[in-house]
């Protein structure tokens, strides 16, 4: 059994004098929640209309749980549960008519998903309340409801937090979680602000005007993304036993050149610099080094750096 629920090979896709993707190798490990993230019109939605089966490549393939061909790849399919250009709701029903009017165009047999993917989304206590009165936030769970609906393994969900509120963004991150963390759920998750997708994702890729730049671990994103304070004193030593003693912090290194890391008190560089002066040493260098996520995003696709 393969690790890897999706992997593609030089996916393309080509409109008439358009490249939307560029030979796309991505791959998402079971289990993970996958951030893909990219500006407008980077190719996000071209790749998920061809993984969910809604557009053809122009050349390149696309391997879905291990079937890449014909029927297999057919089959292999309806183990996702996708909401497509923003949820199919009906606004005069309710959430569970919603669900139920779905569940039968689904052809899924017995009605006792819908209590409990209501349950699921946290919906179930909407009783009469109208989608066409839901929030947003409610709206958008109400889809991701509609999505979960035969019991997929796989969900990829296009921009789902755009246009949400802070609320919003936050229910839909603890939906996606437990879905995750609770059962299993496989998630491919497509935005174009990054830190959107912090506190969730596990893992990212980033593409770009069709290209895939980079794909990378929530560690290694965190790791790139880490501030600290670059310190350069005339007797690192002395700093660092200082640093130990009168900041009461072991949360830094001391580099092979003699400069420290000092991964804590990072807004506040005045607090550190005062007490070294006042220990009597030297400094040549104190200043804060690192990015947020979406400067970082933004030096990588080659925009303006703001780090
Ligand atoms: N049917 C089409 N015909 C011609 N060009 C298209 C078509 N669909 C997409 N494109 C172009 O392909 C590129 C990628 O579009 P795509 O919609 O995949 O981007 P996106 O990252 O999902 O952005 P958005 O969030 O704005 O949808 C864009 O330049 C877009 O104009």
């Amino acid at each position: 059994m393969s690790d890897y629920v999706l992997k593609t090979s030089n996916l393309t896709k080509q409109f008439k004098n358009q490249v939307a993707l560029n030979k796309v190798n991505l791959s998402i490990k079971k289990g993970s929640i996958y951030g893909f993230i990219g500006q407008n019109g980077a190719g996000k939605s071209t790749f998920i209309r061809i993984v969910t089966g809604l557009a053809s490549p122009t050349t390149g393939s696309i391997e879905l749980f291990g079937q890449s061909n014909g029927q297999e790849l057919i089959k292999a399919r309806k183990r996702i549960g996708t909401i497509i250009e923003g949820p199919a709701l009906y606004p005069h029903m309710t959430a569970a008519e919603n669900l139920e009017a779905h569940r039968l165009l689904k052809g899924i047999p017995g009605n006792e998903c819908v209590e409990r993917t209501l349950a699921i989304v946290g919906l179930q206590d909407t009783g009469k309340k109208k989608a066409k009165n839901f929030s947003l936030g409610m709206k958008q769970r109400l889809g991701i409801g509609i999505a979960l609906l035969g019991d997929p393994e796989f969900l990829i969900l296009d921009e789902p937090i755009n246009g949400l509120d802070p609320m919003g963004v936050v229910e839909i991150r603890e939906l996606l979680k437990k879905l995750n963390q609770e059962y299993g759920m496989t998630i491919l998750i497509s935005s174009h602000i990054l830190s959107e997708l912090h506190l969730l994702a596990t893992h990212y890729g980033i593409i770009h005007k069709g290209n895939l730049l980079e794909q990378l671990t929530v560690d290694e994103l965190n790791a790139k993304c880490q501030q600290f304070l670059h310190i350069k004193v005339n007797n690192p030593e002395k700093a660092a036993t200082i640093i130990e003693t009168m900041l009461s912090t072991n949360n830094f290194e001391v580099m092979p050149d003699g400069c420290i890391k000092l991964f804590d008190y990072v807004d506040t560089p005045g607090k550190v610099s005062s007490i070294l002066v006042n220990e009597g040493l030297v400094i040549e260098q104190l200043m804060p080094i690192g990015q947020d996520l979406e400067s970082y995003f933004m030096n990588r696709i080659g925009g303006i750096h703001r780090g």
